[in-house]
């Protein structure tokens, strides 16, 4: 996101944990730890220092792993202007509170900040966005005018950029494709082949949809960027880590598997930053909390939070009651509960 920005001409002031990011971006320009290979702008400026980071912004982006934003806020909310917009693209669900980044932005900044959040989401590995490759994505912002700046800011021939009310839809979108990319990886992983995939695909949809639904969001964001979009990119793609996570776990656990090891090795480090994984335990509390049907997330959940075997857990899908396959839910037609 801070090469496209700097695409435009923008100084991108980047924030980096890791004094090695700082240093390989002044440097090298390429951030060789995160997304080696993909030169950048000199218009991108690595700091280690938020505040250094945040001086004179005219707009904030807040991009790290949802597990973490709660943590990071707490330390450094002071440094954030709460003049611009704060715009935030992580997407998962927070484990103990089962919170959304807006949701926990919202929860953990004074309410002076709150009209100035926004969210991006869409269909953008940042392997493709850091080379200027053509996307369409979607800025999510209770305030229509911020969601409307924060377009502007990133639109450009290559990134269309539509705008948007839905925050909790776009959201819960974002983080629930990334379960369902595991459950996909894992289908071709076994080479259940392409049917399978776009089946899961389609039932991915209807469970999102009653999630979303029933937090509040539009039906309609499902059939956006933030859904259906996002949804069959992350969900047929080896660039995607939630993807490749689940296509990992279906191939070790073949016994004509040949190289466990070298497979064990890149499972970890998939399994470090897919994060479908933290959020397939959220999803799975949130829709009991809900009472909402989502057995293809459930089996995600069982697979890695209670060691059922991932074959066993995905036939199991195919195994439930037949039905029919919409139904009207709070007033709404839906794909059906089972
Ligand atoms: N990589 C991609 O293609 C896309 C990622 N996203 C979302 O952006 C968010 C960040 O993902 P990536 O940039 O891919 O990162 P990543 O998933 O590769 O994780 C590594 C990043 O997390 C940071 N990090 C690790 N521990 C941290 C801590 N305790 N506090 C703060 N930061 C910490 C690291 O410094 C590094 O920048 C995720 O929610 C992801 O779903 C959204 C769209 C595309
Ligand atoms: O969100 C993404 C693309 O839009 C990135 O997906 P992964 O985290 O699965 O790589």
């Amino acid at each position: 996101m801070a090469n496209h920005l700097a695409s435009k001409g923008i100084i991108v002031q980047l924030w980096a944990r890791e004094e090695e990011v700082v240093q390989s971006v002044n440097g090298k320009h390429e951030n060789s730890i995160y997304l080696a290979g993909i030169p950048l702008s000199e218009k991108v400026v690595a700091t280690s220092s938020v505040a250094e980071a945040v001086n004179g912004a005219e707009q904030v982006y807040l991009i790290i792993p949802t597990p973490f934003i709660a943590k990071w806020l707490e330390q450094n909310q002071s440094f954030l202007p709460w003049w611009v917009p704060l715009v935030c693209c992580s997407k998962g669900i927070e484990q103990e509170s089962l919170r959304t980044p807006y949701e926990i932005l919202v929860d953990e900044l004074p309410g002076k900040y709150h009209s100035k959040l926004a969210v991006v989401s869409g269909p953008s590995f940042a392997k493709e966005i850091g080379v200027g490759l053509p996307t369409s994505v979607t800025c999510a912002a209770q305030d229509a005018e911020v969601a409307k700046q924060v377009q502007l800011a990133l639109a450009t021939k290559a990134f269309r950029v539509y705008t948007a009310t839905d925050v909790i839809g776009a959201e819960l979108c974002g983080a629930l494709k990334n379960v369902l990319a595991i459950a996909c990886g894992a289908s071709d992983g076994f080479g259940f082949g392409a049917n399978a995939r776009a089946a899961l695909i389609t039932r991915g949809l209807a469970e999102m949809t009653r999630l979303v639904v029933k937090k509040g969001g539009k039906a309609s964001t499902i059939t956006g960027l933030a859904g259906v979009g996002d949804l069959v990119l992350t969900c047929s793609s080896s660039l995607s880590r939630n993807y490749t996570t689940g296509h990992t776990m279906a191939s070790n656990s073949l016994p004509e598997h040949k190289s466990k090891e070298e497979s064990a090795k890149n499972f970890n480090k998939d399994l470090a930053v897919a994060e479908g994984v933290k959020t397939s335990l959220a999803v799975h509390l949130l829709a009991e909390k809900l009472s909402v049907e989502m057995p293809i997330c459930a089996a995600v959940y069982e697979v890695i939070h209670k060691g059922v075997d991932i074959k066993t857990a995905l036939r199991k899908l195919q195994d439930r009651p037949l039905r029919e396959e919409h139904d009207e839910y709070q007033g709404t037609w839906v794909w059906s509960a089972l």
